[in-house]
């Protein structure tokens, strides 16, 4: 199969800049890809580098894009390195895409759903492109109960309903996600037998709201709790450690009763202070008259003081999470093979290869909390069904990002795409 294609560099600015222990960021600038396939489908794929958190920069981004053809074929397309795993999953993500349309054509007389649901299939790891002739691929589909999950070999078919909000969707009133619009999602593997998975009834997909850092945090989450977020993520290791730890005691007592809250220190504490906020945090366990519950502490450390996390998710009763450790698809591996069994923040947009991440995950029950890189609603709409399909479902998940945006995000892809 060829694909024509074409990429377009973006940038949006905040609201207001994002402050993290790395230092204050201005301007999203990314890249949206254009796949059109033989049959004149279309398919997107975003491009987000966040270079201080250990991907491409844009530029490398940016150059990749420039030295490819203009017709891709599907070895092309999984063939994009790792040292670059943005562009592995804007690549693979748009390409998942084409297959979803190219199946969705092929099986004329299934029911899409209604409204605003729409029917996806997802290709799972092993559906690669030598084995994609979509002809026998779609002959090979028939009815598969979404709740069977055949464990059996190479003819195994898994498959799952994923519930994706809709980006256009925000929260609203008392339950975050109200709306989910429902996109079916299957894993296919070649030779195997499945159609699309059975409707299954509306289910909210919890969000974190992302607060800024500092006091700002303790004006920012009411209008937020108002319009549905029940969970919170607030950066730390920004200001002085006694100054964030009074606005934790003042964000703690403020947050009303099923509120969870999550730290974020983007690697920026020592060890001293991790310790010190993990006491603060133990504390408020119980017995606690605040109605809060904190969730984890996120990445106190940087990376190479990998074992020291360790010891700390042992000694104290706060969890702790791992990001900056776990940002690439190798990284999280070496991560799990060293045996960090607490709570894995993956960022999809950044982690690399949907379909090796999907392997990975059916392969090894992580604790998985997926996670914005402050997209736009391309990126955003692949890593949801990620989430939907492979996180943790007790968890939020961290796209409560929007209200750091000035201009609201349009789902209509093309639209988007005439204005870059
Ligand atoms: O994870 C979330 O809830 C929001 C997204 C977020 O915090 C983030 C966004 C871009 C880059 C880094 C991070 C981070 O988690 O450290
Ligand atoms: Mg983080």
């Amino acid at each position: 199969m060829l694909y024509q294609w074409e990429f377009r560099p973006y940038q949006r600015r905040f609201k207001q800049p994002l402050q993290t222990s790395h230092g204050c960021w201005a301007v999203r600038e990314g890249v949206i890809l254009r796949l059109v396939d033989d049959a004149g489908n279309i398919s997107w794929g975003e491009i987000a580098p966040i270079p201080w958190f250990g991907s491409e920069t844009l530029e490398q981004a940016l150059a990749f894009c420039h030295q490819l053809p203009t017709v891709l074929t599907d070895d092309l397309i999984f063939a994009v390195p790792d040292t670059l795993p943005c562009c592995q999953f804007a690549f693979e993500s748009a390409w998942e895409g084409l297959q979803e349309s190219a199946i969705a054509q092929a099986a004329p007389q299934r029911d899409r759903g209604a409204g605003n649901q729409a029917s996806f299939v997802t290709a799972s790891s092993t559906l690669r492109p030598q084995n994609s002739n979509l002809a026998a691929l779609n002959s090979a589909i028939t009815v598969q109960n979404s709740a069977l999950r055949d464990q059996s070999s190479d003819v195994a078919v898994q498959s799952s309903i994923l519930r994706v909000q809709n980006s256009s969707l925000r929260p609203q009133n008392s339950d975050v996600a109200v709306q989910n619009s429902k996109l079916q999602s299957q894993d296919l593997r070649p030779n195997s037998r499945s159609t699309a998975p059975l409707p299954s009834p509306l289910s909210p997909l919890p969000y974190s709201a992302l607060l800024p850092a500092g006091n700002l945090a303790l004006h920012t989450w009411q209008p937020l709790w108002a319009q549905g977020f029940r969970t919170f993520k607030w950066k730390i290791g920004v200001q002085a450690i006694a100054t964030e730890l009074k606005v934790l005691d003042a964000l703690t007592q403020a947050l009303p009763k099923p509120a969870k809250l999550r730290l974020d220190a983007n690697g920026g504490l020592s060890a001293d202070e991790t310790t010190q906020w993990l006491q603060a945090c133990d504390a408020m366990i119980d017995p606690s008259n605040r109605g809060v519950v904190l969730e984890y502490i996120e990445q106190p450390l940087p990376i190479a003081q990998f074992e020291a996390m360790q010891d700390l998710s042992q000694n104290y009763r706060t969890p702790i999470a791992l990001d900056e450790s776990v940002a690439t698809l190798q990284q999280l591996q070496t991560c799990y093979e060293h045996g960090w069994r607490g709570i894995y923040v993956i960022k999809p947009a950044i982690v690399g290869s949907p379909s090796r991440l999907r392997q990975f995950c059916q392969h090894h029950p992580i604790d998985a909390v997926f996670s914005s890189s402050f997209e736009t609603a391309i990126g955003r709409q692949a890593g949801l069904r990620l989430a939907a399909s492979l996180g943790n479902p007790d968890r939020a998940v961290g796209y409560g990002t929007t209200h750091w945006f000035e201009d609201s995000e349009s789902d209509a892809f093309e639209q988007l795409w005439q204005t870059l």
